[in-house]
């Protein structure tokens, strides 16, 4: 009998982990990993190269240097169509790779919510060449501010205070007093505004650790308008309706961080879906095709304890691939899958470098603990996609800076 084939698109958080698991277990398959890029890249931690944190080289890794060439095929190419009922993958190349099983874990693309001018004029985090775009808009417009003395170049918008959102101005707050020297402009005239339309900010923590990052960011200078819902990005503005009334905010830096859907790829390939996820079984394959394992930001998962799907998480996107990996194993073995289920240890949001906040243990954490807890995910996550080298090489470990 031929081997079975595994293909697995996507070498994010869910992807690669799957490939380095099943890599590790016995068993007599083909493994094929299909990824846009060679490289991995840290989605946690885009916001960074967006604001210049970080260099892009220090959030990437390699794909090959971390999976097993002898047990693994890679090929770089991009996923344009999954042909579930003749079970193979159309890639961008042409090429037309067939399967047994297929693992889906293409990741997250921006969600613009049909919002006029988003796509034309608001910049947004979601891969590397995004991020990049991102930072060269920031600082070209800081830059400019010495011959053009235009306000706008000294204003950013950021859409959105999501968790993206609040770790974003969170870097760029800490870097604006040193561009402000690199490219003199009076630091104390720029705007940083926050338009959200949500009510409450980040829900997930409590209260006081709620207002406790808000209050670190407006004493760096952040406004916050909330429970404002955006209208419209123009070229050099965001509209925003406040009390039945349209305002607006001039800016020449418009960053989009209100949110992520699945990828097109999913929608575009007949799969029943909401925002580009698919509501999968608990052990994590496609109803009616239980060929295919979706996870990670393509898929939802109920949560049986809360009724409601678990959120879309790096964290989450780990664990279901050691799910996968176990529920591969057991389908070719002819034994029972395992349910999906998770048990959260935790959420920390970064604002900068050296503070945070978080929950942990069912404990709550702010300042330099969280900021240090939020570093050892970092690095935990590393280990788990990567590799002990990849850690050391990339991981953080300036906890006192
Ligand atoms: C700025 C930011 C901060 C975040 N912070 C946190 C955090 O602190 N904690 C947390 O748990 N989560 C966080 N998240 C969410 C987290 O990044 C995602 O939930 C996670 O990346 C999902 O993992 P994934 O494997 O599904 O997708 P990804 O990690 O995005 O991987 C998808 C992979 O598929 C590839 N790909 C996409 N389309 C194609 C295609 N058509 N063909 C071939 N390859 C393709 C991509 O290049 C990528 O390598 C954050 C997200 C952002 C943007």
């Amino acid at each position: 009998m031929s081997k079975k084939h595994i293909v697995v698109l996507g070498a994010g958080y869910a992807g690669l982990r799957t490939v380095k698991q099943l890599q590790k277990k016995n068993l007599d398959i083909e493994i094929t990993l299909i990824n846009k890029n060679d490289y991995h890249y840290e989605s946690t931690l885009l916001h960074e190269v967006a604001a210049g944190t970080s260099k892009a080289d220090k959030i990437c890794f390699d794909v090959v240097k971390v999976i097993d060439d002898k047990k693994v095929r890679f090929v770089k190419d991009t996923v344009e169509l999954i042909e579930k009922d003749q079970k193979q993958v159309k890639l961008a190349s042409g090429q037309t790779i067939s399967y047994d099983y297929l693992v889906v874990a293409l990741g997250f693309e921006s969600e613009s919510f049909g919002i006029p001018g988003v796509n034309e004029f608001a910049y947004e985090l979601v891969n590397i060449p995004t991020a990049e775009r991102a930072l060269a808009e920031l600082d070209k417009n800081l830059a400019n501010y010495q011959h053009s003395q235009d306000p706008k170049d000294l204003s950013v918008v950021v859409c959105g205070a999501g968790f993206t959102s609040i770790e974003y101005l969170g870097e760029i707050t800490n870097r604006i007093p040193k561009l402000a020297d690199k490219y003199k402009f009076p630091a104390n005239q720029v705007k940083i505004t926050c338009i959200e339309a949500m009510p409450k900010l980040l829900p997930m923590f409590t209260e006081e650790l709620s207002d406790y990052c808000v209050d670190v960011l407006e004493k760096r200078g952040v406004e916050f308008i909330v429970g404002t819902p955006i209208k419209e990005i123009k070229e050099t503005s965001v509209v925003y309706e406040q009390n039945d009334e349209l305002k607006e905010v001039e800016a020449h830096t418009i960053i989009w961080t209100t949110g992520v859907r699945g990828s097109s790829v999913i929608g575009a390939s007949g799969f029943d879906e909401r925002r580009g996820r698919v509501m999968v079984n608990s052990t994590l394959t496609v109803p009616e095709h239980e060929d295919i394992f979706m996870i990670g930001d393509v898929s939802a998962v109920m949560d049986e304890a809360s009724g409601r799907p678990y959120p879309t998480t790096a964290q989450i996107a780990l664990a279901q691939a050691d799910v996968v990996a176990d529920n591969i194993e057991a389908t070719l073995k002819n034994q029972p899958l395992t349910d999906f289920v998770y048990q959260s240890k935790g959420t920390v949001a970064s604002i900068g470098n050296n503070n945070a906040i978080g929950n942990a243990f069912g404990k709550n954490f702010k300042g330099f603990i969280a900021s240090a807890m939020k570093k050892g995910i970092v690095d935990k996550s590393l280990l788990q996609v990567g590799s002990p080298s990849v850690m050391f090489k990339k991981g953080k470990f300036d906890f006192y800076h």
